[in-house]
């Protein structure tokens, strides 16, 4: 055996110096000693070149790791081992360059002819000291750029093989080269079905809205040597006829004279993204239950229509419709039945009116018709009288004969009003009015039905003396962690105990304290007592979470809110991440990009803000993307009988939780009442609740209590 290992190593320095690692196959020993000599003739001061014999296929193979920079073939193998040795080395030595001696010309021919892949072939006598120097380093520089080049697309194709993108890649007449694997997937092809296939009939593009064929980009970018783009309108049809919707970039390929000698095209599938995005846009303005518009769409549209109705000079009329005792339908047939029977008086409302009507879900068991421009009075009285038959008819639910009546309350334009909002409430006072005469009928407008204005006053009066004489309270509401039962914060609510009244009724007061403007200083008084007493409950470690407070839209106005609200942290020395700001949709949505510039102060600050009552309102995710929003609170309405709901509102609801999820916007449901409601949220991926289930809002010690001494004890 004769194996050898011979390094010449001196001071490594800077500068253009040979490292090289050289293979030699000889057997002989004087052939062995003339190559250590002139390659220590060769080597400089600054050179390092290991040297390693070998002759036999053991050697060989214990040589080539790593690989050498070269091989030097010897001049004294026989021909038939050489063969053998050129077969092992390409084995072996893979890429590695070699140069074959021979001792002389005729030599050297005979080995030329035995194709050895070599790089160089020279006669052994002639080897000297200049030759290797300009031979060796020339061979070994060419082959490392080479396996750079080639660890380069090496490293490529581990990267393009493992993103998710599909990328194909094609010549410049448009005829697929490459593609990964993701695009095989995307294309449900196998490579050699997709490599040469021109890209046009691969991939065969349309628009979704105009549905007219798309010029293929890879063409495009041919044309023109532009990066091009595809929005997300584009239709992917793959040969097997399934349709795809896709985004794509696609960018020429150059050559280093700026020739497009080919295309590469990044493109992926967004059909589940689209679907998802058009289910909650249809939610931002339809109702999930009966797919009716919902109250925005009417607000929007009673507007629309009563710009034509001044135009035209025409009278229009607007319904507000409530069935009766619809609660004891769900008390005693079930909250699913309610829901069937909500349904089948929606479809036989839609029945009952001309396409230009539009009849929407207010929420509940009330709905609103807005019948277009032209329609007289007579014309709303005989839509009354047909709306009540056909909701009184019996309604199959579950088999069995459900009968429900209705109330109407109706008012007309210009007569009741001239503006959206003025009609709709009076509306909504006749509907009262008809409930109060015995259901089950209809009523117009009549401005004697104003008299409960007075009521309105002593309401305000009674607000404004609450205010000086302490008769506000905090109440809190907990914030459950629905995995494991913990609290995770808590809602702060206003309550008023009036001397003569007693408790009154916080829609009631709150509305009044928006119409009458008192909201803004009594907004301020709940913003100072809840920092006090957030401070309180942080500083003794008590309270996980933050404490929330409401904010109107009135509030959100005030140019002076954001400085009041740090002046309010600072005085109570509370960190801002113990407060959370809850705002409704409407505000936020009245001047999107005022408020969009509000919330970054706001967040500025340090404060969380959540949307409040999400699913009632505009319910548009999208907007959710634009605001700086931490918590999504998903209102009762959406929340009440899910565990037992249609499958199509709890799939809106998991496509809520889901796209809120992706933005990494938390979510709690409000109004969580049973454990059945309880689980299904947390099975559906909703991380927090509140609700009856938990507990009620109460006061600030019974809240201690019940809560903060021993948070692990929430049900
Ligand atoms: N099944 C079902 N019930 C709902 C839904 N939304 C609200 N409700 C219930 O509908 C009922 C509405 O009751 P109200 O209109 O206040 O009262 P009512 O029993 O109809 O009585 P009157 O209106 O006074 O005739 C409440 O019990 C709500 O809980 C829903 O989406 N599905």
């Amino acid at each position: 055996m004769c194996y050898c290992h011979r390094r010449w190593r001196t001071p490594a320095r800077e500068g253009n110096k040979m490292d090289i690692h050289m293979l030699a196959v000889i057997r002989d020993p004087s052939e062995r000693a003339y190559l250590e000599q002139t390659l220590g003739a060769l080597c400089r001061a600054e050179d390092v070149i290991t040297l390693q014999f070998a002759c036999t296929l053991a050697e060989l193979g214990r040589a080539a790791i790593p690989p050498p920079d070269l091989v030097l073939l010897s001049p004294s193998l026989q021909q038939d081992s050489l063969l053998e040795f050129g077969e092992a080395l390409r084995a072996v030595c893979g890429g590695s360059p070699v140069i074959v001696l021979a001792h002389d010309i005729a030599q050297l021919q005979a080995r030329q002819e035995l194709k050895l892949g070599a790089v160089a072939y020279l006669v052994n006598s002639t080897l000297g000291r200049e030759q290797l120097r300009q031979v060796v380093p020339s061979v070994v520089s060419a082959m490392r750029q080479c396996r750079r080049q080639m660890g380069d697309q090496a490293h490529g194709k581990v990267v393009l093989d493992a993103i998710a993108d599909a990328v194909i890649s094609t010549n410049a007449r448009g005829s697929v080269d490459y593609c990964n694997p993701a695009a095989r997937r995307l294309l449900n092809l196998s490579l050699a079905q997709i490599l040469d296939m021109p890209v046009n009939e691969l991939m065969v593009l349309h628009d979704a809205k105009s549905q007219s064929k798309l010029e293929h980009p890879v063409l495009q970018v041919l044309a023109s040597g532009e990066v091009v783009r595809v929005g997300g309108d584009c239709v992917l049809t793959r040969p097997d006829g399934i349709e795809l919707m896709i985004e794509d970039a696609t960018a020429p390929i150059a050559d280093p004279d700026g020739r497009v000698r080919g295309v590469v095209m990044v493109f992926h599938d967004i059909t589940t993204a689209r679907e998802l995005q058009a289910q909650v846009d249809h939610l931002a303005w339809h109702d999930f239950l009966t797919g009716l518009p919902n109250r925005f769409a009417a607000q929007r549209h009673l507007n629309q229509i009563l710009e034509q109705a001044r135009a035209d000079d025409a009278p229009l009329a607007v319904m507000y419709l409530d069935l009766d005792k619809f609660k004891l339908v769900n008390d005693t047939l079930g909250h699913a039945a309610g829901d069937a029977l909500l349904v089948s008086v929606a479809s036989r409302l839609r029945a009952c009116f001309r396409v230009v009507d539009l009849i929407s879900r207010q929420g509940g068991d009330e709905f609103v018709v807005l019948m277009a421009p032209g329609t007289s009075r007579l014309d709303a009285t005989h839509a009354a009288q047909r709306i009540s038959a056909a909701v009184a008819a019996p309604h199959e639910i579950d088999g069995e004969q459900v009968h429900i009546g209705c109330s109407i309350g109706m008012a007309l334009f210009p007569a009741d009003g001239d503006s959206g909002d003025v009609l709709l409430r009076h509306a909504d006072t006749a509907l009262h009015a008809a409930k109060a005469g015995g259901r089950n009928g209809w009523r117009f407008f009549q401005p004697e039905l104003l008299s409960n204005a007075i009521e309105r006053r002593q309401l305000e009066n009674g607000l404004r003396q609450a205010l000086g004489a302490s008769e506000f309270e905090l109440f809190y509401q907990p914030k459950i962690r629905l995995s494991d039962g913990a609290l995770c914060g808590c809602e702060a609510l206003l309550r008023w105990q009036h001397p003569a009244w007693g408790w009154v009724d916080p829609t009631r007061f709150i509305r009044s304290a928006e119409e009458s403007g008192l909201i803004i200083p009594l907004g301020r008084w709940v913003l100072r007592q809840a920092t006090r007493q957030a401070q309180r409950w942080q500083h003794a470690g008590q309270l996980p979470g933050a404490v929330a407070i409401n904010v109107s839209a009135l509030e959100l106005r005030q140019t002076g809110f954001a400085d009041y609200l740090s002046d309010c942290l600072r005085r109570a020395a509370l960190d801002p991440a113990a407060l959370q700001l809850e705002l409704t949709e409407s505000a936020l949505m009245r001047d999107m990009p005022g408020a969009q510039a509000l919330l970054q102060r706001l967040k500025g600050i340090g404060v969380s803000l959540a949307i409040d009552d999400f699913g009632t309102g505009y319910s548009s995710l999208s907007y959710l993307a634009d605001f700086p929003i931490d918590i999504l609170k998903i209102d009762r309405s959406f929340v009440h009988g899910i565990d037992h709901a249609v499958s199509r509102r709890q799939t809106l609801l998991r496509a809520v939780l889901g796209l809120a999820g992706s933005l990494s916007i938390a979510a709690v449901a409000e109004g969580v009442e049973t454990v059945q409601e309880a689980d299904f949220l947390n099975d559906a991926g909703c991380p927090q609740g509140q609700g009856y289930f938990y507990s009620r809002a109460v006061d600030a010690l019974t809240f201690e209590r019940m809560f903060l001494a021993a948070p692990a004890a929430a049900p």
